[in-house]
């Protein structure tokens, strides 16, 4: 048994689950912020990626104000945790849409983790339902995004909310070239983000970002700016945008949805509001529950998983974060101790 170990732990260590044959390692990260109850948030998202049968580890990028607890509860939970100093911006003279969004500059941090080649950003309030792991294989250069929706009274400042122009249906009003200009350039949710990790870049988001007034969408226009010229729109089937579902129904087809962002107000499901607008729908209660199908799932618990992937495939069952390969051999191989 000893010698089978051996050579069991020589092969895994000779491939790295995490690296692909053609080149670097890749990730998905999310980022989490506080001692409030976003980790239920991600504590979903790396069971909906397990149930989906993702390749790829999630790597949770956590500011120094997450509790231990909640740290432990991610890392039982098969996550890879990598703590980040909060990213302030400058004073911000007109406030943001939400108050609390300043704290998501934070999330630029994320183009420092160079030692993964591609990353997939997912906000904890994201669902994914469907594997969306050939994102990975889209060209290199550029950064993947869902184009946002411009409808909803967080917008109610700007002038295309104020004017009733969105870019998911141009078509529907036309933007007065005359009176404010060029229409605003494609503009995506940076809740979902198909981007390269880069020290030149990261140390440049870091300068710029010092000399950018802040607006009422924080690092979500921020990134906007700063990716506009590498920035790929991609289906809304990788980041549905819940108010889309009421602001534009035509562009949706649900059971065509991979990714389900749960940013509509009330409708984090574990804090879902049905008193809410919109929360009285039936598709959200059902988008709801199939959250909560999954959170619940404790065959989905990383311990319960990777002792079934391990009886089924012993050789690339999934590895938790903190432990060896060599750790993990021992306890497969009790006899070999
Ligand atoms: O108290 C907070 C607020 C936000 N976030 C993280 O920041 C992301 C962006 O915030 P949020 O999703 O609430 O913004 P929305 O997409 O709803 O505008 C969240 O998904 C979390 O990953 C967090 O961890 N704690
Ligand atoms: O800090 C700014 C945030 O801006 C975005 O959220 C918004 C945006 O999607 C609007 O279009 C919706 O109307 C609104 O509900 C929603 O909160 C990102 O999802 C989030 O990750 C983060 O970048
Ligand atoms: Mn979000």
């Amino acid at each position: 048994m000893v010698e089978m170990t051996m050579n069991l732990e020589k092969r895994i260590d000779e491939v790295d689950v995490t690296v692909m044959p053609e080149g670097g390692k890749r990730a998905y990260v999310t980022f989490l912020a506080g001692n409030k109850d976003y980790w239920m948030g991600v504590v979903g998202l790396a069971k909906g990626l397990r149930k989906v049968k993702s390749a790829y580890p999630l790597v949770v990028a956590i500011l120094p104000d997450v509790p231990e607890e909640h740290r432990q509860i991610l890392v039982a939970q098969g996550c890879i945790i990598r703590e980040i100093e909060p990213v302030h911006p400058p004073d911000n003279k007109v406030g943001y849409s939400m108050a609390y969004y300043v704290i998501n500059y934070s999330k630029l941090r994320i183009w420092e983790f160079v030692e993964y080649e591609k990353m997939i950003y997912l906000d904890g309030d994201i669902q994914v339902f469907s594997n969306i792991d050939h994102l990975f294989d889209t060209p290199r250069g550029y950064l993947y995004a869902v184009k946002d929706c411009f409808c909803e009274v967080s917008w109610s400042k700007t002038p295309q909310y104020k004017i009733g122009y969105c870019q998911q249906s141009p078509e529907k009003v036309t933007w007065p070239v005359e009176s404010l200009g060029s229409p605003p350039p494609m503009y995506f949710n940076a809740g979902m983000l198909v981007f390269e990790p880069n020290l030149i870049t990261y140390e440049d988001l870091l300068r710029v970002v010092q000399l950018t007034t802040p607006t009422y969408f924080a690092e979500q226009d921020f990134l906007n700016m700063y990716f506009r010229d590498i920035y790929k729109p991609i289906p809304s089937t990788y980041n549905l945008v819940l108010a889309m579902l009421w602001r534009h129904p035509e562009h949706i087809d649900l059971d065509q949805i991979s990714v389900v962002h749960y940013c509509a107000n009330g409708s984090k499901p574990w804090k879902y509001d049905e008193a809410e607008e919109h929360m009285e729908r039936e598709d959200i209660k059902m988008l709801v529950n199939k959250w909560w199908e999954i959170y619940e799932d404790s065959s989905l618990d990383y311990k319960n998983y990777a002792e079934s992937e391990l009886k089924l495939n012993p050789i690339t069952a999934p590895l938790a974060s903190k432990e060896s390969v060599g750790d993990v051999l021992m306890k497969r191989a009790p006899s070999a101790a």
